[in-house]
């Protein structure tokens, strides 16, 4: 696990240096998700595609901006499947953006995730790796260094709800004016990586992608998403869930599906669950 720990920090030195260049183009390419690609998408991918060829241990990796998984390592363990720049449409207005990798052992699926990270690109580069606990590293000069272990409270006081509120659910809207009536601030970038890094670091809250008219099964990805998430909330104390079930006893069909989404500490995670279950 080491050396796929020293191959994600090799990957967010490079992708900062990426970031930092002035090209960000679109290509005329779109991602599995029918999205217009940006160069600058699928240059993180190459990189993250080379540096997982140099570790032994990954047998194969599946990527956001690949259509098909990739077998590098015959004889390897790990199975990383990541989204190599989250929220890459906020690039072009200077917002944070980030990478995800979730980690699993003999095989894609949440019942073999094993580790999971992801790297935030803000105005510093940040790191977080959940395995036994959730760490928080930060990127000084060319080396991350160890900030803090992240913990959860019981109840958080930020509220992050994601999809188009015309069409949400009636009961889903009702759900989030709740945690403003009850004081709840909003904060919300439309990057699922610093959205969610907030709330983890600010102690705790509610960030929503639920099923929508337009989207039943949500927008966020499964295993580049929703899973590596899922993981880092309950190893940090709090808890993820699709609106009925725990996230991470979902299956999956297709390496790029969806599923509606709900991160957060255990009390606004309690009240998802009391509406969905009643709808
Ligand atoms: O614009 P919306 O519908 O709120 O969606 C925002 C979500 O879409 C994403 O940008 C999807 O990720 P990509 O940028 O990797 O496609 C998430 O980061 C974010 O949470
Ligand atoms: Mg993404
Ligand atoms: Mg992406």
């Amino acid at each position: 696990m080491t050396d796929i720990f020293s191959a994600i920090q090799r990957t967010a030195i490079r992708i900062k240096d990426a970031i930092d260049t002035k090209d960000i183009g679109y290509s005329q390419q779109e991602n599995s998700s029918g999205e217009t690609q940006l160069q600058l998408d699928i240059k993180c991918d190459m990189i993250i595609e080379e540096e997982f060829s140099n570790v032994a241990s990954i047998h194969t990796i599946a990527s956001e901006e690949k259509e098909k998984e990739l077998t590098l390592h015959e004889d390897g363990r790990y199975f990383i499947a990541y989204d190599p720049l989250d929220g890459s449409s906020l690039i072009d207005v200077n917002l944070s953006v980030g990478s995800i990798f979730g980690i699993y052992e003999n095989g894609f699926g949440a019942q073999n995730m094993v580790a999971s990270c992801y790297v935030v690109f803000g105005p510093r580069v940040e790191m977080v790796f959940a395995h036994n606990k959730t760490k928080l590293h930060l990127l000084q000069g060319k080396e991350f260094e160890f900030v803090k272990e992240i913990r959860l409270n019981e109840k958080g006081k930020l509220n992050a709800p994601g999809g188009t509120q015309q069409n949400w659910k009636p009961y889903h809207k009702e759900l989030v004016d709740s945690f403003f009536a009850e004081g709840y601030r909003l904060r919300y970038s439309g990057g699922m990586v610093p959205d969610l890094h907030q709330i983890l670091l600010k102690g705790g809250g509610l960030f929503s992608y639920p099923g929508t008219s337009d989207k039943p099964d949500g927008k966020l990805r499964k295993l580049f998403e929703v899973f590596p998430f899922a993981f880092i909330f309950k190893t940090a104390g709090g808890e993820a869930i699709d609106g009925k079930k725990d996230l991470m006893e979902l299956g999956h069909a297709h390496i790029h599906d969806t599923s509606p989404c709900f991160f957060g500490s255990k009390y606004e995670i309690q009240r998802v669950k009391e509406v969905y279950a009643d709808n």
